[in-house]
């Protein structure tokens, strides 16, 4: 499979403080990756650069098999979508004229804006003023904004935060979708699940390094705990995944104690306090 974006020790400073330090990865054209890691562990930076809102210091980024620093930056602009925090929608127009002018921009037929509203469920709410909605709300406008044009690529930076849970289902509901049909989607989040759910790879970043990057069935064999916990008519304890540890569970089965057994599987958010010692949220 060709690569969507292919970056090779990458590294961004910001004065003298290191915000990517040499780090190196590939999204594939096709997939979900996603990038995990808490506050200031350098996500939003990585976005930027990829999507040539900030130069970065050292390395290279080669966006469909071209060289950021020598490709066509308004015809790659738009071969990608973007969502991120800071919204940039116009709050005294509509939510209609917000995605007219940005049809404009981008050569898109008008009838997709209902398209677009109904696939993130604002289709009744289109004449409302932007000023009017609320945080989660505009997170949505945003989302509807970025596939407009029917992006190749799409970077959401942490796309449901402003979500409650049933508008951060019905977005993660449509970003495999259209991932399905096609999108490929770089994604930063501090949220485990959310990445357990969508995203094919995954790579952990903190203090600006990446420490582990595969699928997260990978991450979590990789770092798998070599314990049961075995829950018996006499309490629960833990037993090796070893001779010893079936021959424990044998016995259990013989006398007819066994009531349950349960494989001590980490999550993504275990396997990255392994890592790093720190937090994901
Ligand atoms: N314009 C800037 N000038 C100076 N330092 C910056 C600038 N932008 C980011 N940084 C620093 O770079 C580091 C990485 O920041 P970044 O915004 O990429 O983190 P993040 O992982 O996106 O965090 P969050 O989850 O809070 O958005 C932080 O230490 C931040 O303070």
């Amino acid at each position: 499979m060709t690569n969507a974006i292919k970056v090779e020790r990458l590294t961004k400073a910001f004065g003298d403080k290191t915000a990517l330090n040499d780090i190196s990865f590939h999204l594939k054209q096709g997939e979900i990756f996603g990038f995990l890691g808490p506050s200031g562990s350098g996500k939003t930076t990585t976005v930027k650069i990829l999507t040539s809102q900030l130069l970065h210091t050292a390395g290279d980024v080669e966006v469909f098999g071209v060289n950021l620093a020598k490709a066509n930056r308004p015809q790659y602009l738009k071969r990608i979508g973007i969502l991120t925090d800071n919204s940039g929608l116009y709050e005294r127009l509509s939510i209609y004229d917000n995605l007219e002018l940005f049809c404009k921009l981008y050569d898109v037929p008008l009838k997709r804006i209902g398209e677009v509203l109904d696939e993130v469920n604002l289709g009744n709410e289109q004449r409302t003023p932007v000023k009017q909605l609320s945080k989660g709300m505009k997170q949505r406008v945003t989302l509807a904004r970025a596939i407009l044009h029917k992006p190749d690529l799409l970077f959401l930076d942490e796309p449901t935060s402003a979500l409650d849970p049933v508008n951060a289902q019905h977005i993660r509901k449509t970003l495999t979708r259209l991932n399905q049909e096609g999108t490929t989607i770089f994604l930063t989040t501090h949220n485990m699940e959310e990445a357990e759910q969508l995203c094919d790879r995954i790579a952990f970043i903190n203090n600006g390094v990446i420490t582990a990057m595969d699928t997260p069935q990978n991450l979590r064999l990789a770092y798998a705990d070599p314990t049961i916990t075995v829950k018996t008519s006499e309490g629960s304890f833990i037993v090796h995944k070893d001779d010893n540890g079936a021959k424990q569970i044998q016995a259990l089965i013989t006398q007819g104690k066994l009531l349950a057994i349960h494989s001590n599987e980490p999550t993504l958010g275990d396997i990255f306090v392994q890592l790093t010692g720190r937090e994901l949220q």
